[in-house]
């Protein structure tokens, strides 16, 4: 026992050693969100372009379907994974929606003259 607190010194280094992990795979998670989200700014950009919708549900319901599929193997809850694919997908779509409105560069001003 911890004189301090109590608590079992293997306890803690036990807990300390899990945390480090969690720490490490939050990381990584960040990493990779950051590296999603600038792969879909440049397709919110093309998209803008080529005057193509921000949102493409066909699209979004192949992902879902292998997505769910890799969680179900993986042994993670395939609704969870759907979940956050989806609220994932929400964000990018707000996006999508803000570049759109944004003028394209290089493009000519519609709105100028009528
Ligand atoms: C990134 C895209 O735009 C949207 C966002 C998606 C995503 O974040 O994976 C998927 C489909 C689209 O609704 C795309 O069309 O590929």
């Amino acid at each position: 026992m911890n004189e301090i607190d109590g608590t079992d010194e293997s306890v803690r280094a036990q807990l300390e050693e899990l945390r480090d992990s969690i720490d490490n795979i939050d990381a990584a998670v960040v990493h990779m969100l950051a590296e999603r989200f600038k792969c879909t700014q440049r397709v919110g950009r093309l998209k803008a372009e080529h005057r193509l919708p921000p949102a493409d549900p066909s699209r979004e319901a192949r992902q879902i379907t292998r997505l769910r599929e890799l969680a179900e193997n993986a042994k993670l809850d395939p609704a969870f994974a759907e979940k956050l694919l989806n609220f994932v997908i929400a964000e990018v779509i707000r996006h999508h929606e803000t570049i759109a409105r944004e003028p394209v560069p290089g493009a000519a001003d519609e709105g100028r003259d009528g």
